[in-house]
């Protein structure tokens, strides 16, 4: 039994705290608002995130961080990336020594153009209170982890006793784990298949149905290679569970948030108006910045991530995008798959 602190109360913090409870760790669910907290401590709900799920009454809620933070053996870091670096500056100080940290966020850093991993350790350089850096990552979506459904993820990490440590405090019957070396991999893959579910969403609200989505997802997945690799991934890893299977589970299911705010685009609504419908965090808007900048510096021919940029910041017409995408100059299949 570990004490393990999970930062961000959301779906997917809620569902993984539910996993990490499962397994018999003393979990402390650490959120914003006391009010949601009052509710988990006494009620065992999460209604705004998980509605109609009993989490374990083993699970405690916090707000504070000093509180939370007190003696505990591992950090499983779930909040939004842009609250990544802040949420990190807010930890360190609470920890009287240096512990393992696990990340299961999916997004790049605009600007910087930053991992995950990166950011938490940049944010950790002057204080070292982070031993190791693992992700998880994988086809997950909290409404069915919550549920117990099977489900399968992979963890990744520069240091491979850390990505083991982190197998089997997660692994369960109904939450098998996967570990891959590849950090790099794992990170790019979780974080740019928001695009491409964002991008299938948009041809679905324009009315095209499942051979549109094939052709996105494929020659979406064609293109996230093509950044991963020159960005230091392994290929293969573009093929498992935070590759191929992140993107099949986000473009095909309801559950995605990111396929649903792509359809309700498509469907004519601003960006806005679906960030307000949606009261949850839609990684891919900002990702599909990060890359689109990173397509351009790195010279990488990314042309789904760049219709879908030209439609959510440029105000183009996704139809007109999506008749661009198409009148493209020809091209050989497997020769683009690696080449700009
Ligand atoms: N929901 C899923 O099924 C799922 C699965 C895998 C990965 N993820 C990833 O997990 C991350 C979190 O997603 P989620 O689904 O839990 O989001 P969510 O919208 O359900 O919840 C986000 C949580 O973060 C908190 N938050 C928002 N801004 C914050 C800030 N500035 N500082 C601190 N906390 C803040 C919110 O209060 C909320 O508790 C995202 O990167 C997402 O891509 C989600
Ligand atoms: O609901 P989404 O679109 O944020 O996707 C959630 C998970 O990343 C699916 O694995």
């Amino acid at each position: 039994m570990q004490k393990i602190a999970v930062i961000g109360a959301g779906s997917w913090g809620s569902a993984l705290a539910m996993v990490l409870a499962d397994n018999g760790h003393d979990v402390r669910l650490v959120g914003r608002r006391q009010e949601q907290m009052d509710e988990l401590n006494e009620r065992h709900t999460n209604e705004s995130y998980l509605p109609n799920i009993e989490l374990p009454t083993t699970i405690r809620g916090y707000t504070g961080m000093e509180e939370a933070l007190g003696g505990v053996e591992a950090i499983v870091l779930v909040v939004p990336t842009k609250a990544m670096r802040e949420t990190v500056r807010k930890i360190v100080p609470y920890l009287q020594k240096a512990v393992p940290v696990i990340h299961a966020s999916k997004g790049i850093e605009p600007a910087t153009h930053k991992r995950i991993s990166e950011m938490i350790a940049e944010e950790d350089a002057s204080t070292n209170r982070i031993s190791s850096i693992t992700v998880l990552s994988g086809p997950s979506h909290a409404e069915e982890v919550a549920l117990r459904q099977p489900t399968t993820v992979t963890v990744a990490s520069a240091d491979d006793e850390a990505a083991k440590y982190t197998q089997n405090l997660f692994m369960n019957q109904q939450f098998r784990v996967y570990t891959n070396p590849d950090l790099i991999g794992v990170e790019i893959g979780g974080a740019l298949k928001n695009i491409i579910a964002l991008a299938c969403g948009v041809t679905n609200g324009l009315g095209y149905g499942d051979n549109t989505k094939a052709a996105i997802m494929t020659r979406g997945l064609a293109e996230i290679s093509r950044l991963g690799t020159t960005m230091g991934a392994k290929p293969l890893t573009f093929s498992g569970l935070s590759g191929l299977g992140d993107l099949i589970v986000t473009c095909t299911s309801v559950h995605s948030r990111n396929w649903r705010a792509g359809r309700m685009i498509g469907e004519g609504l601003s960006m806005d108006e679906v960030l307000e419908k949606m009261g949850m965090v839609v990684e891919g808007i900002r990702t599909t910045q990060a890359a689109y900048e990173l397509s351009e510096k790195l010279e990488i021919d990314m042309p789904v991530t760049k219709a879908l940029y030209s439609v959510l910041f440029n105000g183009i017409d996704p139809y007109q995008a999506a008749e661009e995408l198409m009148g493209r100059v020809k091209r050989h299949e497997v020769e683009s798959l690696y080449r700009s």
